[in-house]
Formats: C-alpha cells, sequence, structure tokens
C-alpha cells in the first residue's frame, strides 16, 4: 500500500442535507466543502455516517453522496472516508467497492446492528469479507456501542487484526471506555494505528491518553474552537485546552438536556453555517422551534478565549 500522511486533528462527520420534502441535497456540498475548510479549519470528512444519516438512506443516495463528497473535495480537503458499513454484507461489499472506485481516501465499517456479531471472531469475518473488496483502501472500524449495541472491547479486536485485514488503519472510537482506548494505544504502539476519538465532549481526556485526533459532529461548527484546544494542548497549555473543553462541553451539556441528536445537529449547523441542512428523515423529526432558539442563545453567549 502507498505511504500517507497519518490521519491527525478533526475529521467532520458530515450531515446529509436535505431538501425540505426530504429528497438528499446534492447542490449545497460544494458550499458545505468551502464552509469546513475556510470557516472551521476542517479539512477531512467521514461521511455516511451517523451524523449523515447513512443508515436511513439507499445505496443509490450513499453512493452519490460519496461521490460529490469526493469531488468536491479534491484539491480542498485531505481525506475523505466513507462510512460503507450496512445490514447487508453485499451491500456494504457494493458500497466499499464503490468507494474504492470513486477514489475515497478511506473506508469505515460499522457493525451490523440487528443481527449482531457476538464475539470477536464473527466481527473480524463480517469486516474482512467488506475490507478484501477495496484492499487498497486504508479501512477503519466504527465502534459506536451505544448505538449498535455491539460491546466487543477494541483491545480484544486489535489483537491480530493487521493478519485478516492487511489494509487496516484505525478505530473511529465511540465509546467512553478510555481504559480500552489507553490500552489499544498502549499495545499498537509498532503497528501505526489510527485512533480518531468521537465522543467530542471528553475529546480532551482521549488527547491526553494519546488519540491522534477526532471525528464528530460537532467539528461541523465547533471545528475551529476545538482546533484551537488541539493547539493548546500540543503546546502544551493545558488550562487553555481545558477552558476550551469546558466551553464546547457548556454547550453540548446544555443542548443535551434539551434532547440532543442528529437533526438537532442539523438544526444548530444551519443556523451557524448558513447552509440550509434541511429536515432528517424519518424516523428521526426535526428540532424544535423552542429547541433552535435556545441553542442559538446559548451559543451566542459563550465567551471565548482571547487571541482567536
Ligand atoms: C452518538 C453520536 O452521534 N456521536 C457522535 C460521533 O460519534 C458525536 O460526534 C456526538 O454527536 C457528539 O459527541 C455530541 O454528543
Ligand atoms: C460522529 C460520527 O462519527 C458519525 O456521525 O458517524
Amino acid at each position: 500500500m502507498t505511504p500517507r500522511k497519518k490521519l491527525q486533528g478533526l475529521v467532520a462527520a458530515t450531515i446529509t442535507p436535505m431538501t425540505p420534502d426530504g429528497q438528499v441535497n446534492l447542490l449545497v456540498i460544494r458550499q458545505y466543502v468551502d464552509y469546513l475548510v475556510s470557516k472551521q479549519n476542517v479539512k477531512n470528512v467521514f461521511v455516511n455516517g451517523t451524523t449523515g444519516e447513512g443508515l436511513s438512506l439507499s445505496i443509490q443516495e450513499r453512493k452519490r453522496l460519496a461521490e460529490e463528497w469526493v469531488c468536491q473535495g479534491k484539491d480542498k480537503l485531505d481525506h475523505v472516508i466513507i462510512q460503507v458499513g450496512a445490514l447487508s454484507l453485499p451491500e456494504s461489499q457494493e458500497l466499499a467497492r464503490h468507494a474504492a472506485a470513486i477514489g475515497a481516501s478511506g473506508i469505515a465499517v460499522i457493525a451490523p446492528f440487528f443481527f449482531k456479531p457476538t464475539n470477536k471472531d464473527e466481527l473480524i469475518a463480517f469486516l474482512e469479507k467488506v475490507a478484501s473488496e477495496a484492499p487498497a483502501v486504508p479501512f477503519y472500524y466504527y465502534h459506536i456501542p451505544p448505538l449498535t449495541g455491539v460491546k466487543i472491547r477494541i483491545e480484544e479486536l486489535l489483537d491480530g487484526i493487521k493478519e485478516r485485514i492487511p489494509s487496516f488503519q484505525g478505530v473511529k472510537f465511540s465509546s467512553t471506555d478510555l481504559l480500552d482506548l489507553a490500552q489499544c494505544i498502549n499495545k499498537n504502539k509498532r503497528e501505526q494505528f489510527e485512533f480518531l476519538y468521537g465522543v467530542d465532549e471528553q475529546l480532551l481526556s482521549a488527547l491526553a491518553i494519546g488519540a491522534d485526533g477526532a471525528v464528530g459532529s460537532t467539528y461541523n461548527y465547533l471545528g475551529g474552537k476545538t482546533n484551537l484546544m488541539l493547539q493548546a494542548f500540543a503546546k502544551p497549555d493545558l488550562a487553555l485546552a481545558r477552558k476550551y473543553q469546558f466551553l464546547t462541553g457548556e454547550f453540548l451539556n446544555f443542548v443535551i438536556k434539551l434532547g440532543f441528536g442528529v437533526a438537532q445537529t442539523k438544526a444548530v449547523m444551519t443556523f451557524v453555517s448558513g447552509i440550509p441542512m434541511g429536515p432528517p428523515r424519518l424516523p428521526l423529526i426535526a428540532a424544535s422551534e423552542e429547541f433552535i432558539v435556545k441553542a442559538k442563545a446559548k451559543l451566542d453567549s459563550i465567551v471565548w478565549p482571547k487571541g482567536d
């Protein structure tokens, strides 16, 4: 496999823009790319994941979106990772082949979550069948146990994984189990795997333990502030890094209490960026006007550290 730049820093888990009548709106992806790069300083994206409602889209919609992100991201984005996981193995394989054909920089696979793998061997068997359809494309496992119910620990999963999946590159780690993350990082130093953390409200803790970067929904609209947290951490100016984590956390803590999910993320991104993200797809229901008013007031009230 050709050597590539290790993925570090922030990756925006992209929202899937929709028209008011619920069609995927490809026309705003170009503007979306420019917004992420110029306003949030975020140059990596993770498409068709949780935030992108990837599992609520048809295969055709997923392919068209992946194509649009790769096409619009050309010469602007560093990495375009496509989430190709699906409940059906052949569909997942088809999406993996498609991602490879259009030149995606990586693929990620979420664990099947209706019939669930109950142990490491079952999970690896599934992942291997998908990865082998795109053998030259860096492969990420997407670990999100609160949504999939698949709780197989990553420490266990990674043991010997390169022999089964030679393209294995890393994990998108959306679990609060920092002990598991720490053990993975400690045991896999030689492998150069990438650990991308996915619980935005506690990214600083994951960085402290050695995460390389992060994939998350909030980097769509708080990417700039979170980049400043990363810079402070690298310096290191821990007091400043904490300040950023406390403030982004203050916003998330507030909206989580109101009820916060992908529908609300779409609404927040719409008022912050000005790009119409539209409604979510059923079974998700659009955020209420009351939520939007309160969330906007909260975000506007936050006083960020000076020098920014
Ligand atoms: C469950 C979920 O959507 N997790 C996202 C990524 O994995 C996060 O980016 C969260 O949206 C974020 O941490 C806010 O809670
Ligand atoms: C947060 C994330 O990574 C996702 O939406 O898939």
